[in-house]
């Protein structure tokens, strides 16, 4: 075994035993505290009244009874939103129901949650036939679509959920794909903000015809948080934190010369893409502006965190294989789960999140769970955690 090889290992060796000793601390916290809950004759939790959302949400909510999510396919009639959904803290969001269930799994595994072999999760959002839903624990998991008019459907029904089920504090991520300007494929970029075409940072909507604009800053903190839990020792590619542009197409929109309509000639598309560099932007998608300004208006802290897929100064096409674009989708979600775990297990309030999780467990709250149509055959198992090549 080479030197380097051998440092790895030690590294890596460390860092795994520092983590479990994290873990057997925080689990002998949570169950002194079981036994002192016990010993206290099973007290009720105190009540909580209200969501904690700070933003202005609109007063009519209260008087909507029942509210019918109709792209989800909820309604606040038929299902008790509290009991559902009250434990909720993290909201993940990306394109796709196959990433998100995907994420649903890893997530469940990443922070020690189980289910029955032979069952399932279950999708919650089914019957809207729209988005999809996993709950895993205080983890929900839902797909948003392409662009900002389908996020910000699934956004506005989300915040109702959160203000309905009285959760408190929740963080909302999305986990994307993008492309690069002048990074390396397979680059996660954490957007410090969102911009537009022309390099405006706010969110404009026509309300009544008249265009108002919102804020589409992302949380700060919450960026650094998350790039915090990229190990340079351990992870094979690079985080950084950066301006995001969010187009509202993914051909002219971003500047391509690919689609069935193209304009402007090869020279103005370079133009345009290095005017883009020189203002810091590092990447491109299509739905940051009106995720960043919805939760901004919900006073939601949220992020989000991209892996790109192509370096846009070298190129259009996305050529790379299927296996090697799975393999580069995972580390956005990597980094997302090692977040969850470590504000659950980690932080000061830590031992009070296992708790609730804990009881959640024996009290059907856990997660979306269904059993298994034709038992064991059926069902979907647990993708392994998989290592880089
Ligand atoms: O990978 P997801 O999260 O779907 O996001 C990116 O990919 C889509 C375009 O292919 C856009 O939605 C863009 O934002
Ligand atoms: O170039 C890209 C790649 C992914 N998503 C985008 O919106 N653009």
């Amino acid at each position: 075994m080479s030197k380097s090889n051998c440092n790895d290992c030690a590294c890596r060796l460390a860092s795994e035993v520092n983590q479990l000793k994290a873990v057997v601390k925080a689990q002998s916290k949570m169950l002194s505290k079981l036994v002192q809950h016990i010993k206290d004759g099973c007290k009720k939790d105190v009540e909580v009244k209200e969501s904690s959302l700070k933003g202005l949400l609109n007063p009519c909510l209260k008087c909507l009874k029942p509210d019918t999510l109709y792209h989800l396919g909820l309604d606040t009639e038929t299902t008790d939103f509290p009991k559902v959904f009250g434990d909720v803290r993290f909201v993940c969001m990306g394109g796709t129901k196959g990433r998100m269930e995907h994420f649903a799994y890893y997530v469940m595994q990443e922070i020690g949650l189980k289910i029955n072999a032979a069952t399932q999760l279950r999708d919650m959002a089914e019957a809207g036939n729209r988005f999809s839903m996993f709950k895993v624990g205080p983890v929900l998991c839902v797909s948003h679509g392409i662009g900002c008019p389908s996020i910000s459907i699934l956004l506005h029904e989300l915040i109702k959920i959160m203000y309905h089920a009285k959760c408190q504090d929740p963080v909302f991520i999305r986990l994307g794909t993008c492309g690069g300007i002048g990074v390396d494929p397979g680059t996660v970029i954490i957007s410090s903000e969102a911009v537009d075409g022309r390099l405006d940072s706010f969110h404009e909507i026509i309300v009544q015809g008249s265009g108002e604009k919102y804020d589409s800053q992302l949380d700060e903190n919450l960026a650094f948080d998350i790039k915090l839990c990229h190990d340079p020792c351990k992870d094979r590619y690079e985080a950084i934190i950066g301006k995001t542009l969010c187009a509202h197409d993914f051909y002219e929109g971003q500047s391509r010369l690919d689609g069935a309509f193209c304009e402007y000639t090869p020279e103005q598309k370079k133009a345009y893409l290095e005017q883009l560099r020189s203002q810091d932007i590092k990447n491109i998608e299509m739905e940051s502006l009106a995720f960043a300004a919805l939760t901004g208006r919900a006073g939601i802290r949220s992020a989000v965190v991209c892996v790109a897929i192509l370096n846009r100064l070298k190129g259009d096409q996305i050529q790379t294989p299927h296996e090697v674009l799975i393999k580069w989708e995972k580390r956005p979600q990597e980094l997302v789960a090692r977040y969850i775990r470590k504000v659950l297990y980690f932080s000061d309030e830590a031992s009070d999140e296992a708790e609730e999780m804990e009881e959640d467990e024996e009290g059907g709250r856990n997660g979306s769970v269904k059993v298994a149509q034709g038992g064991a055959g059926d069902t979907q198992k647990a993708p392994e955690p998989e290592e880089e090549a």
